[in-house]
């Protein structure tokens, strides 16, 4: 495989930001907004629906100016062009990385193997929308001609992740139909969600790329059997439909082949939510709907593939990223989004960025000297406020988080939105600028606490700030702001990919534990004889066998 890629650490901006680190690391950036009136503007890019102010980061002009240094050294446009141009960047894989194209509009061309695959994709589209419409409509009903309620998404991490979080976070915006997702190959849980299933009016969407994941086969079977209690094998063809690459093993499972939505190898999992995997949202909200997904989406992808880097919001927020996780060497980063409707937009995260960047090997098949990836986590405010974010202010770890918010609520309730975004604003505020013993000691006397209490209590008290923020502030939550906010996060997954000198696009790290639970079910069946485990894996294999 011969690749010629850059180890970050031997480029001079890599050097100059060390060096520049350690001038710069215990400085409060209080003091810089007191240096510079103008840092607030400076450091805010404002672009369409979107105010993304960095400026509560621990960064200068100059960090900025050798971040971009390094984004250059690393090649970035080239990469960026053979990204959006259809190149062969997932290698390890032999695939392009062209889930941007799936929200291309209709008249332009993406060619991938020489092939423009923009004609394919708006087929698949057009049977996306005529699908949904006829089940939203009623026109297409149930085996005993009701028409349907109840829609079962049957999938897990790509084929879950992505359209739960999306038919979640657009709830206003839905139909009359109930959406239920089955993922976790344990049985409880598909047998929690059956319960509350009526066979005659239930559409199930089986999810799966490969069309061999243990998980979402067993769970379709499960769904399928209890299904054939009431119904009968004709009827399948009314209930099942699937979206796979592997239309062979989808026929086999005994869905029809008209109910087959295909999807493509140049999608990934992680990325496939705009293509045929995101079905459920495409029923749940409307096709019209999915398709302002899409078009969101596409609009930051312009963004990112044109604007130049100094003032485009993914390759500032992955720079800021790379400062925090290389030079701070933060252990994690937060996702704090200020709306409820995205209470699974970390958990989405946490697949789309552990699973593209979680590598120790670089491109050119070297182990790296540097950190890669990042623990990302979060909950929505202000309940954060009241789980975590005591840690967040007064404790150990440096703890850099996205603050995200919208301006307008959808219900139009202006007292408890004013409340939410006072609380939004705020937050970041005490992190940047804590609060002072001065501060402490003073609000002390003011409380009458006795000068031996405060001389106790004070250290307790005080906020050191300079805790990083990043504010994505946006007018409101549509389906086409939700899609370029999570197109945002896939841009700044890629540019970190690119600098890190990392393969963002294969997962090889999910298959040993997949191989091992194989031959343990097998031992557990009594099908083999207990291989060779380590003592710890045998006696707890011999343990749980023995209760069962
Ligand atoms: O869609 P499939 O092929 O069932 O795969 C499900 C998920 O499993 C993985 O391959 C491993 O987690 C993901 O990348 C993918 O989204």
């Amino acid at each position: 495989m011969s690749l010629k890629s850059i180890n970050p650490t031997t480029t001079a901006s890599w050097e100059l930001l060390n060096k520049h680190f350690e001038a710069v690391k215990d400085v409060h950036m209080s003091q810089w907004f007191a240096q510079n009136n103008d840092r607030a503007n400076q450091m805010t890019i404002k672009w369409e629906d979107f105010y993304i102010d960095y400026s509560k980061n621990r960064i200068t002009e100059d960090t900025l100016e050798l971040l971009l240094k390094l984004a250059d050294e690393t090649k970035l446009k080239e990469a960026i062009d053979k990204y959006f141009g259809g190149d062969i960047i997932n290698k390890t894989e032999n695939r392009a990385v062209s889930h941007t194209a799936l929200r291309c509009p209709k008249d332009k061309k993406v060619f991938i193997d020489g092939v423009n695959v923009i004609p394919e994709v708006f087929e698949v589209k057009k049977k996306i929308k005529d699908f949904s419409n006829d089940i939203i409509s009623g026109d297409r009903k149930g085996y005993t001609n009701k028409p349907f309620t109840d829609i079962v998404n049957i999938g897990i991490g790509g084929s879950d992740l992505g359209p739960a979080m999306v038919v979640d976070a657009l709830q206003y915006y839905k139909n009359q139909l109930t959406t239920h997702f089955v993922s976790n190959v344990d049985g409880d849980h598909v047998n929690e969600v059956i319960k509350k299933l009526n066979p005659e009016t239930t559409l199930f969407v089986i999810v799966s790329k490969t069309f061999t994941t243990q998980e979402t086969l067993s769970n379709s079977t499960t769904i399928k059997d209890w299904f054939l209690q009431s119904a009968s094998e004709q009827d399948i063809k009314k209930h099942f439909v699937a979206v796979s690459t592997n239309i062979e093993k989808v026929k086999a499972f005994g869905v029809a082949e008209a109910n087959i939505f295909p999807m493509w190898d140049w999608v990934g999992g992680r990325f496939s939510l705009w293509s045929a995997v995101g079905l459920s949202i495409s029923l749940s909200v409307g096709f019209e709907n999915f398709d302002q997904l899409l078009s969101g989406a596409h609009k930051m992808d312009e963004h990112f593939k044109n604007e130049k880097f100094e003032s485009n919001i993914p390759v500032i927020l992955a720079l800021l990223s790379i400062w925090y996780a290389n030079f701070f060497k933060c252990e994690s980063e937060a996702v704090i989004p200020y709306s409820q409707y995205l209470n699974q937009f970390a958990t989405y995260l946490q697949q789309a960025i552990m699973e593209s960047n979680g590598k120790s090997v670089d491109r050119n098949g070297k182990k790296v000297n540097y950190q890669t990836g990042n623990i990302v986590w979060g909950e929505p405010g202000t309940n954060s406020q009241h789980a975590f974010f005591q840690l967040i202010h007064q404790g150990t770890k440096l703890i850099p988080s996205d603050f995200i918010g919208f301006v307008k609520s959808l219900y139009g309730n202006k007292e408890h939105q004013d409340k939410l975004m006072s609380n939004f604003i705020a937050q970041t505020e005490a992190l940047l600028n804590g609060k002072s013993e001065e501060e402490v000691v003073l609000e002390l006397k003011r409380q009458d606490v006795s000068d031996d209490n405060i001389k106790m209590l004070t250290p307790f008290k005080v906020f050191e700030g300079n805790k990083p923020t990043t504010t994505i502030l946006i007018n409101k939550l549509t389906p086409e702001s939700l899609g370029k906010l999570i197109a945002l996060y896939e841009h700044k997954i890629f540019v970190q990919g690119v600098v890190w000198n990392v393969f963002s696009y294969d997962q090889f790290g999910v298959e040993l534990g997949k191989q091992l639970a194989s031959t343990i079910l097998s031992e557990i069946n009594n099908d083999v004889t207990i291989v060779k485990h380590d003592a710890s894996t045998k006696n707890i294999l011999e343990y749980y066998k023995k209760l069962t």
